[in-house]
């Protein structure tokens, strides 16, 4: 497996160029009706001229993650002498939340007449590419198991695309975390992106990339996140250190909360929801940077012995903390209070999420729900180790992970919000 992990930046011999042609059913293939279902009409909400300033609600002042219950939240935004700054990272990611969502109303638009049968369209569908989708699926279970058991709820169709959506995302990752990664340069990561643009030029290179540019031929989805995780690894080989959040919730949108709006143009909105579809994208990212923030609380120590420090330097130095604090690994009442405010946050953008994923379709909700019930139980875990995230790493036991799973089925069965959904700015 992991060869075939590292074949993607070696120049292949063999092309599967012009692959989906040859297979005479990728091609052209109308939208799926469910495309049609998710979207309603839905208004664009222009960027609020307040979060350009710093007055926050959540900014981290000091000891204190202060929380004014008046004005909106907007975590990333840390109080600059000015009282302001230019472009905040969180509305930069927010505009491309409004292209994903305006490129779902648009496609709507044009295919609400059609009447396609998603689901029967695929036994027509090659050997090769049934192939090329079981091999996603094999993938997604060898790394993910119970998100793999999650995938099986979905309809056919959208659990395949899910899983070539997950392989593709893997195979990125495993570039700069891999066996590989010490081998990895800029110019690699180029080459990755331009094999992205063949996929989505319907040019894959492997039976692995021919499930991706599949999918991209049945859903309304964007290049744009694809990019910006590729952009996310060039991150990782570059940066080793944050200034504040805004750079913070910039990486952490590119690893991850790309991967929300990877996934909802597949999962689909239920129709039965009155949330506007930039909401439900916002909470889509608001579960990537959730997870991605747990993701750096849990691996502070494991991080710092190599060399990195994700947590953003301004809140450390407000909390009298420094690298050096880190790499001692010393567990102190300051420490406690830092990680305190730390997974305050990470669980204001879970609350966020949790909105979102009620909007969902059914069949769609249920591995999003475990997923975010399980990924937040991490935070409790850190608690229970009395923030010793330097020598210790949270794990959540497999009891606990199995108890998860009818509560996240229960959630998953709430019906969308009658009411028009509002989503707060972590
Ligand atoms: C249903 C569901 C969860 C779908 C997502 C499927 C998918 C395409 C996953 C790809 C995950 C992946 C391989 C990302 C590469 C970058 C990366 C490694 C990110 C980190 C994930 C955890 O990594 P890892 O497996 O290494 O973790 P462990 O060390 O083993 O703990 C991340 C922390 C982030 C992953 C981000 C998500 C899963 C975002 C999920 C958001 C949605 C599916 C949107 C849901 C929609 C609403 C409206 C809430």
């Amino acid at each position: 497996m992991a060869a075939a992990l590292l074949r993607v930046v070696v120049p292949m011999e063999f092309s599967f160029s012009g692959f989906l042609d040859a297979t005479g059913e990728a091609s052209g293939r109308d939208m799926n009706l469910q495309t049609a279902c998710w979207v309603q009409k839905r208004k664009k909400n222009r960027w609020p001229l307040y979060s350009l300033f710093a007055d926050t609600k959540y900014a981290i002042c000091g000891q204190e993650l202060v929380k004014d219950s008046n004005t909106p939240i907007y975590p990333n935004l840390v109080a600059s002498p000015a009282r302001e700054i230019a472009i905040s990272s969180e509305q930069r990611v927010y505009e491309v939340v409004l292209k994903q969502a305006a490129l779902v109303e648009k496609q709507f638009k044009k295919k609400s007449t059609l009447q396609v049968k998603p689901d029967l369209s695929f036994p027509r569908t090659s050997f090769l590419l049934r192939e090329a989708y079981d091999r996603c699926g094999e993938i997604c279970a060898e790394y993910a198991k119970t998100f793999y058991l999650g995938t099986l709820l979905m309809t056919p169709e959208r659990r395949r695309a899910i899983w070539a959506i997950y392989v593709w995302c893997r195979r990125t990752d495993e570039l700069v975390d891999g066996p590989n990664a010490p081998h990895i340069t800029p110019s690699a990561l180029d080459r990755w992106e331009t094999r992205l643009d063949d996929v989505f030029a319907g040019r894959p290179y492997d039976i692995l990339d021919a499930a991706l540019s599949d999918t991209i031929l049945n859903f309304p989805i964007d290049i744009q996140p694809f990019k910006d995780m590729i952009e996310g690894m060039r991150l990782d080989l570059k940066k080793s250190r944050y200034k504040n959040f805004d750079e913070l919730y910039l990486y952490c949108y590119y690893v991850a909360g790309t991967v929300g709006l990877m996934s909802v143009p597949v999962m689909g909105i239920s129709p039965e929801s009155r949330a506007t579809t930039e909401t439900v994208y916002s909470s889509a990212l608001a579960l990537g940077i959730a997870n991605q923030l747990t993701n750096i609380l849990r691996d502070v120590g494991e991080d710092a012995r190599r060399g990195r420090v994700y947590l953003p330097q301004e809140e450390l130095t407000i909390a009298g903390l420094s690298d050096e604090d880190i790499f001692n690994g010393k567990v102190t009442d300051r420490w406690r209070n830092f990680m305190k405010n730390q997974i305050k946050r990470a669980r204001l953008f879970f609350q966020e999420a949790e909105k979102g994923a009620t909007e969902l379709s059914q069949a769609s909700r249920w591995p999003v729900w475990a997923s975010l019930l399980l990924y937040r139980q991490i935070l409790d875990e850190i608690e229970a180790n009395d923030y010793n995230n330097f020598s210790k790493r949270a794990y959540v036991s497999k009891v606990k992970k199995l108890m998860s799973l009818p509560m996240a089925y229960e959630r998953s069965l709430r019906r969308p919000s009658s009411k028009k959904l509002e989503f707060v700015k972590p």
